[in-house]
């Protein structure tokens, strides 16, 4: 399979378990990577036949936009169930990292993959 990827989207989210986290907004950073088969659009130089990174960047920006969320955990299971489910995105690793949330470390966070590694569109 693939790969489709956004690398470093820094955005302001609202989120973290603290009282003083629902009223600020924090720098979080994402990366995406979207299995694909890339050999579609690489054939018919469609862009309709892509799986469109910069459409994957805004709805991640949409998901963040407006919703606080206590765990980074939350908001990457709810990028990946969305991207998914709207992108029919087979398999996705999705990292949310907190830069600056913990004294002496560049980056705290978690990345999770969801859905199938071993899919392969059909011919
Ligand atoms: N596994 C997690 N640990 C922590 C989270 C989190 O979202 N997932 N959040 C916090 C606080 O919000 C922290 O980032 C504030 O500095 C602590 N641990």
């Amino acid at each position: 399979m693939d790969i489709v990827y956004v690398r470093d989207l820094k955005l302001d989210a609202r989120i973290g378990i603290y009282e003083w986290e629902k009223r600020i907004l924090q720098k979080i950073r994402i990366d995406l990577e979207m299995g694909w088969d890339n050999r579609i659009p690489a054939a018919s130089d469609a862009i309709n036949d892509t799986l469109n990174y910069k459409t994957a960047a805004k709805l991640v920006m949409q998901l963040v936009e407006g919703t606080h969320y206590e765990l980074v955990e939350r908001l990457a299971e709810t990028i990946a169930t969305t991207l998914m489910r709207e992108l029919n995105v087979p398999w996705i690793q999705v990292t949310v990292g907190k830069p600056g949330a913990v004294r002496g470390s560049s980056e705290v966070g978690v990345k999770i993959e969801r859905g199938n590694r071993q899919w392969q569109a059909s011919t």
